[in-house]
């Protein structure tokens, strides 16, 4: 399918040996829906994705809480045995607001701290099914590629393809000109999360944009922008 298509270009190089499951990943940065979709395909894909990433000795950061898809990816990464980060603004706490979080809880002050801290902590990011929130988090860390403030891969888990009309919107913006080929192939997508994790594994950044960053604090916190295998970015 021509969607699923998008980001093959920057593939193929830097792959793990066949067979080995250890990953160059430290820690993964996944966006979801505070909802759980009302197929049960979606809540499947969290708890395998979680269970991938426990496969591959990666730890998880996330939006907090427990509710949604946040909760069954949260919970399979902790009960596995990896670490679980939360990030999650003051005024979401209230259990009754997000549920219980596992792991690690760090608060901080407002939505775009969070997504700050939480761009800073992961070494690559996979979008989930979900809604705005989902949406703003993926848009956020793809434009900040795009900026040339980070070259951390970013994956759509594409669950029953769920994301297929946003894949066709990327495409009919290329071709109308408002987003340029090469930031096209900075959206890496599969309908799975081992093929997911395995195209992450292999992404090369090959998108050079040239801008530095004096605010290198926004994100950049201890940022190594070409990561090595067994090294991570935070
Ligand atoms: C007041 C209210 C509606 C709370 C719902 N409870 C929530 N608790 C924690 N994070 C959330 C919540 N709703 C949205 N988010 C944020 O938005 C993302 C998911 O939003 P959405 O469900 O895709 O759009 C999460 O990753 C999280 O960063």
């Amino acid at each position: 399918m021509a969607v699923e298509a998008t980001a093959e270009k920057n593939t193929g190089a830097a792959a793990p040996e066949s067979g080995d499951r250890r990953s160059r990943f430290r820690r993964i940065c996944v966006y979801c829906g505070s909802a759980k979709g009302r197929k049960a395909s979606y809540q499947d894909a969290a708890v395998e994705l979680g269970k991938e990433l426990v496969e591959r000795g990666i730890d998880l950061v996330y939006g907090g809480g427990s509710i949604g898809l946040m909760g069954l990816v949260s919970h399979a990464v902790h009960d596995g045995g990896r670490h679980v980060i939360g990030v999650i603004p003051k005024s979401l706490m209230p259990r009754e607001v997000t549920g219980e979080p596992v792991g690690e809880v760090r608060a901080v002050s407002g939505m775009h701290e969070r997504k700050a801290e939480m761009v800073r902590s992961a070494d690559a990011f996979i979008a989930l099914p979900g809604g705005y929130g989902t949406l703003d988090e993926l848009l956020e860390v793809l434009t900040w590629a795009q900026l040339g403030i980070h070259k951390k891969p970013i994956g759509l888990l594409n669950v029953d393809g769920f994301y297929n009309f946003f894949l066709s919107f990327i495409d009919m913006a290329v071709s109308e000109g408002f987003i340029q080929e090469d930031a096209r192939h900075l959206v890496i997508s599969a309908p799975t999360a081992k093929e997911l994790v395995l195209k992450l594994e292999e992404y090369v950044p090959d998108y050079e944009i040239g801008l530095v960053w004096e605010d290198q604090g926004q994100i950049t916190h201890g940022f190594v922008p070409e990561l090595e295998p067994g090294i991570a970015s935070s």
